[in-house]
């Protein structure tokens, strides 16, 4: 079978990475993987309980190593975790790599998708996520597009499109 170069996912919390990523993966025939799932199974615990007992810098640890590993592997689709690019060292290895996505989600989308969801520790300890997501965003947005080969906006779109939109760009006709 082919073997394809590396998509990388980037992007805010709720934006899509690991859902995209996923059908992504199955579509192409490529392997799917999670940096932050990929920290839990090896640690065996959940990322709420690594930021408890290790600080976020500590996760930011576990993560830089997972990415520096993953990224060497070939043939994936990776999903990062939304912070992965504040290390510069990350933004390196990924846009050296494979081809980085952007996934964009306005903080109104995001606040949406992650409304449920409590394994996220920057949202769950929030009083006010809204004004987190905000901030968040102000400082990455940057840091995402200085790496990304293409941006895709995920608002009000379904991950069928969002798909077909990535789709369109990898196999976009190449110039001679
Ligand atoms: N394009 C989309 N349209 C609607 N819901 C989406 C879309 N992408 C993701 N979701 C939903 O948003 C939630 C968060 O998605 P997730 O893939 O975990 O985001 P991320 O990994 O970027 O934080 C999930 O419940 C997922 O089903
Ligand atoms: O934005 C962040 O700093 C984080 C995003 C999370 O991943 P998702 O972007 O997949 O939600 C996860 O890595 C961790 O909770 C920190
Ligand atoms: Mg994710």
């Amino acid at each position: 079978m082919a073997v394809h170069p590396n998509i990388y996912l980037v992007g805010p919390m709720g934006a899509g990475k690991t859902t995209i990523g996923r059908r992504l993966a199955a579509a192409r025939g490529m392997d799917f993987v999670d940096s932050d799932h990929e920290i839990e199974a090896r640690t065996g615990v959940d990322i709420p309980y690594i930021f408890e007992k290790e600080g976020e810098a500590g996760f930011r640890r576990r993560e830089k190593q997972i990415i520096e590993e993953l990224s060497a592997r070939q043939n994936i689709v990776l999903a990062t975790g939304g912070g992965a690019i504040l290390d510069p060292d990350n933004r390196r290895v990924l846009a050296a790599r494979g081809t980085v996505i952007y996934l964009h989600a306005s903080v109104a989308q995001q606040l949406v998708r992650t409304a449920r969801a409590s394994n996220r520790p920057l949202l769950q300890q929030a009083t006010d996520r809204r004004a987190v997501l905000e901030q968040l965003l102000r400082i990455r947005d940057p840091l995402y597009r200085e790496i990304a080969d293409l941006v895709v906006e995920t608002d009000h779109r379904s991950a069928r499109a969002v798909i077909r939109e990535i789709e369109a760009f990898l196999d976009r006709p190449k110039a001679e």
